[in-house]
């Protein structure tokens, strides 16, 4: 039995022990040994963004490099595959190319519009690397996940929250692309074109216990629909200095450990992910409580969303889970059951073949 808005809202809310045997329910659900985490390089294509979200420290104003030049990104790309890398994980600004700097740029090497320039590096990262593409540049056209489909292993986007109330307040008033129904449309539009797809919910940007509940039943909607969901990213709010929400309290680790069981009691099918570098000191405690992925990890970049934290290197992961009585493996940004002609193109599959004897 799936659990209703009700189940969850009092999963979101309990307290004291009863907190203990949430724990163990998700747990019971997730029934494996193993947790995964995926090798990649985040590549920040550009910084520039339409969107001016309270809580991030990614987008840039103004910058030298509107976007990475192809000779910069290859070089890094061809780094990161020495590193034993996997994955490319281009992150953007969303929609950038509305913006005159980004415009230009994009101008004088000969494309008219982002995607087309990612569609290109992806193409390139295909032909001269082991690398495979995961594209995460915020909400896009039915078209535009066309195109890129041909040239990805999978896509990204974070739904955030399923509340429109947070486009009002200073978590999304200046984002007009984190209105959740352009989001919804985006990860549905992915599901009908079936694209092995990662997103996932930010906690404790403002919204209620209700509208986490409702953002984690919307997912499961969708998922129910289309299947297409591989992996879901609870990530937790990080305050830091200079941001809109600098004073905005982070949510607490049993508020944490409380999404984290509801949501994989609610997706025993799909992989639910805590990135690592965001809770260096109490990731057990998510394992504990039916996570069963660690995301990427990058052994040469930082995390340019949050730079202060670093990724733990692989060892540390490695210590993390078997202390909690697991054991670490590696994935690849495609999730296994997904690895087929009916999720992959006949080039991406091809790719994802390679890796297969080595992982
Ligand atoms: O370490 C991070 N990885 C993020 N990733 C990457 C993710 O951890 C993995 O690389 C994916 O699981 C790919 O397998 C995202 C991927 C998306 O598609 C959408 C959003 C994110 C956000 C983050 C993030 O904030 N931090
Ligand atoms: C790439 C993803 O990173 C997340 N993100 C952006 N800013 C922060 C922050 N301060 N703390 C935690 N996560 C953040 C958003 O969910 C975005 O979609
Ligand atoms: N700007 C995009 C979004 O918020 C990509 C990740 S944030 C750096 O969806
Ligand atoms: S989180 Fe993404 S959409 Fe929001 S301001 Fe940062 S880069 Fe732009």
């Amino acid at each position: 039995m799936k659990p209703s808005k009700d189940d969850l809202k009092k999963y979101l809310e309990c307290e004291g022990t009863q907190i203990l045997d949430l724990m163990r329910k998700a747990l019971e659900k997730q029934g494996k040994k193993t947790i995964t985490y995926s090798k990649n390089v985040f590549i920040p294509v550009t910084r520039l963004c339409r969107n001016r979200c309270g809580y991030c420290t990614f987008h840039r104003d103004k910058t030298k490099t509107p976007i990475l030049a192809p000779d910069d990104i290859m070089g890094r790309l061809k780094k990161a595959e020495s590193y034993g890398c996997r994955e490319a994980l281009f992150t953007f600004g969303e929609a950038a190319d509305q913006l005159e700097p980004v415009k230009d740029q994009l101008e004088k090497l000969g494309y008219d519009t982002m995607v087309e320039y990612i569609y290109h590096l992806c193409q390139e990262t295909l032909k001269n690397t082991l690398l495979l593409p995961h594209t995460n540049m915020g909400i896009l056209k039915f078209k535009d996940l066309k195109m890129l489909k041909e040239v990805n292993a999978s896509m990204g986007l974070m739904l955030e929250t399923s509340s429109p109330r947070l486009m009002k307040t200073i978590a999304h008033r200046e984002s007009p692309g984190k209105d959740p129904k352009l989001r919804i449309k985006t990860i549905e539009d992915a599901g009908k074109l079936k694209i092995p797809f990662t997103t996932g919910l930010l906690i404790g940007i403002g919204e209620t216990i209700e509208e986490r509940a409702e953002s984690l039943l919307k997912l499961r909607r969708i998922q129910d629909k289309y299947g297409h969901i591989q992996e879901i990213i609870i990530q937790n709010f990080r305050s830091k200095p200079g941001i809109p929400m600098e004073d905005h309290p982070e949510p607490t680790l049993l508020e944490m450990i409380k999404t984290v069981a509801a949501s994989k009691i609610l997706f025993p099918d799909v992989s639910i992910q805590v990135p690592p570098n965001l809770n260096r000191e109490t990731n057990e405690f998510f394992l504990l409580a039916g996570a069963d992925d660690l995301g990427g990890v990058s052994p040469l970049s930082k995390d340019y969303v949050n730079p202060e934290a670093p990724w733990p290197e692989i060892e540390e992961l490695e210590r993390i889970t078997r202390s909690a009585g697991f054991t670490l493996k590696e994935r690849l940004p495609v999730y296994p059951r997904f690895i087929s002609e009916e999720y992959l193109s006949e080039r991406v599959l091809e790719k994802v073949k390679v890796h297969l004897d080595t992982l």
